[in-house]
């Protein structure tokens, strides 16, 4: 059923010619009571699946905006226990798929199998996790199969092709293409070979192939979504949304639509 969430979203809006745009927040930045509303907001606003973050002490691959609001969620005392309820409470009302992106130390700590069954009752579609690298997926990869869990891999730009081929062949629900070499947060510019690299993951994935890491412009997703079937936009929602700057948000959501728009017709 989850998987299927995920497939059925992203079909829906390639089918009508657009392509996916996939906003990331921080559970518990501003209180996990606002969670609820901000998933509201977000589908509301367009967004084609929710990328949902769980703060964690270590964020390794995280920039300052999105470490930030970890230690602001943190602060408040939001733990994965919290956040796996609070999306079971509100799970009947949304109609969005989520995604969640922890760390493996959290679900470690909380019991692989006890996570994994958490996951399906909070009706949680798929998973990114980032230092989990595929020669230690195993244990988790077959208790998520289990309960139907996309589990979502991470290509990166150094990774050599048979492994890159490795990556898109494993990936369940969509294939998250890293844009950079570095951590989260906006930037100005993409190594000039990226739009070919996008095209190479598009040729060998039979899944969607999402763009992620440093957009945080109209313009960018527009350029980078000529390659690939759509962006994850994480740092930009973030900074948006803690500074309570909705109207931006919505801006960045439908410009970035028609941006995509243009790009599949040019
Ligand atoms: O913040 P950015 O540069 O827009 O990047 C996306 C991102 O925030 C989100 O997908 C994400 C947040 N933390 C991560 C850790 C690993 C992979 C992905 C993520």
């Amino acid at each position: 059923m989850s998987k299927q969430q995920l497939q059925e979203a992203f079909q829906k809006v390639l089918n009508q010619g657009d392509k996916a745009f996939v906003p990331y927040i921080m559970a518990g930045d501003g209180g996990l009571d606002r969670l609820e509303e901000q998933v509201q907001f977000l589908q509301e606003s367009g967004a084609t699946v929710l990328e949902v973050g769980v703060p964690f002490s270590d964020p390794v691959a995280d920039g300052p905006t999105i470490q930030e609001a970890g230690i602001r969620a943190l602060q408040e005392g939001v733990s994965l226990r919290a956040i796996l309820h609070k999306l079971q409470q509100f799970k009947e009302k949304r109609n969005i798929p989520i995604v969640l992106m922890t760390y493996l130390n959290p679900i470690y700590a909380y019991g692989i199998e006890a996570f994994a069954d958490a996951c399906q009752v909070a009706g949680v579609s798929g998973l990114i996790i980032p230092d989990m690298p595929l020669e230690e997926e195993h244990m988790v990869a077959v208790q998520l199969k289990e309960k139907d869990i996309a589990l979502i891999r991470l290509a990166s730009l150094t990774s050599p092709p048979e492994r890159l081929q490795e990556i898109a062949k494993r990936t369940e629900g969509f294939l998250y293409a890293v844009t950079v070499t570095g951590i989260t947060g906006a930037r100005t510019g993409f190594k000039a070979d990226l739009q070919e690299h996008l095209a190479e993951l598009k040729a060998i994935c039979d899944v969607p192939v999402l763009a992620g890491f440093g957009v945080s412009t109209p313009q960018q997703v527009k350029e980078l979504s000529s390659n690939c079937d759509g962006v994850v936009v994480g740092s930009r929602i973030v900074d948006a949304l803690h500074k309570n700057k909705r109207s931006d948000i919505q801006a960045m959501i439908r410009a970035a639509k028609a941006g995509q728009k243009a790009s599949i017709d040019s």
